[in-house]
């Protein structure tokens, strides 16, 4: 980066400016601009000292602006400045360093104005002031409609990193998220909060037998019984491998027991294909199911769903206990 002349020496005019354009003093500000610096800079080289707080207005040629990269706090964000724009006002306003860098992506001219020059523009000639407002204003509209993009972006992945890749279901994360605050609920307004763990039968055997592929399609078929029977205020979680877990709220023991009983018939007449279309053995489940007592907390009422699960593996399997 060097010198190759100043405003005042040179062909370019405060029209050329857009922070200055549509003043009605031109003669102040070429006064007060006339021995600012302009520096080129070649193709791919950064400005020097770029974190001090100046204005740098671009009179030829382009730069990039990459965000916060001496914090280390960059975000990706990078913005293309073309001829007339400038850099680094925020950083003179606020005397502040400015933590982004610049780098010229083809040769360029840029005007160098120090931070006490600016100020000296903003006291005499109130167009200055007047864009700097506008161009503030216009940055802080984007960067809200960049913040709420990345909220969405944000709230998207973290539903998505609550989904169980395989069966589609919820997972654990989220259960870790929802479940304590489903018992609180329950305890707080005395509804019946009922859990039924399930658990396929063998499948172990089932796995060595037919492929783990096979086991996964396997796993898919239930999630699908699971979700097919549920209603939308019940939530169905893979809880861990083969084991799954619904979640029926307002719901009493009898209800809870019975819908058990529905599921272990359509898992047994769940159909499980291979991957070249091939019927399957179907599988079977056991299921234990477990109401929310008073005083219990979530481990608790799933101590309990997995207690009574046991019981239906001890009983033969393919069937609920509770
Ligand atoms: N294909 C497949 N298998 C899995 C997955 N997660 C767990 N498994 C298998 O599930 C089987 C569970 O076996 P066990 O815990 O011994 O239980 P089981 O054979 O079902 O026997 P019981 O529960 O007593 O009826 C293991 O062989 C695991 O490898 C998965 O995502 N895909």
């Amino acid at each position: 980066m060097k010198q190759i002349s100043t405003f005042g020496s040179s062909s370019y005019r405060i029209s050329d400016l857009q922070l200055l354009r549509n003043s009605d003093d031109d003669a102040v500000i070429a006064k007060l601009l006339a021995h600012c610096p302009i520096m080129l800079l070649d193709a791919d080289e950064a400005i020097a000292e770029s974190n001090r707080a100046r204005l740098y207005i671009l009179l030829r040629g382009a730069l990039w602006v990459a965000s916060d990269t001496r914090s280390g706090m960059a975000d990706g964000t990078i913005s293309k400045i073309l001829p007339g724009e400038s850099v680094g006002e925020q950083s003179v306003l606020d005397e502040e360093a400015n933590l982004s860098t610049t780098t010229a992506l083809e040769e360029s001219e840029v005007l160098v104005v120090e931070a006490d020059i600016v100020w000296q523009l903003i006291d005499q000639s109130n167009v200055l002031a007047r864009n700097l407002l506008r161009l503030l204003s216009f940055r802080i509209r984007a960067a809200n409609a960049q913040l709420r993009r990345r909220q969405k972006l944000g709230e998207f992945y973290r539903q998505l990193s609550m989904i169980d890749g395989l069966t589609g279901l919820y997972n654990r994360a989220w259960l870790n998220d929802l479940l304590p605050t489903m018992v609180a609920t329950a305890h707080g307004s005395n509804a019946p909060l009922a859990l039924i763990m399930i658990d396929l039968d063998h499948f172990k055997k089932f796995n060595d037998a037919h492929g783990h592929l096979a086991g996964d399609e396997a796993l898919r078929a239930a999630a699908q019984v699971l979700s097919g029977a549920l209603r939308p205020t019940d939530f169905a979680v893979r809880y861990g491998g083969e084991e799954m877990m619904v979640l029926l709220p307002d719901t009493s023991d009898k209800v809870a027991a019975s819908v058990a009983e529905r599921l272990c018939e359509r898992m047994r007449q769940a159909k499980v294909f291979t991957d070249m279309r091939l019927p399957l053995p179907h599988i079977t489940a056991s299921l234990g199911v477990s109401v929310l007592r008073p005083q219990q907390s979530e481990h608790d009422l799933i101590a309990t769903a997995d207690a009574a699960l046991y019981r239906a593996k001890e009983l033969g399997r393919d069937q609920v206990a509770a």
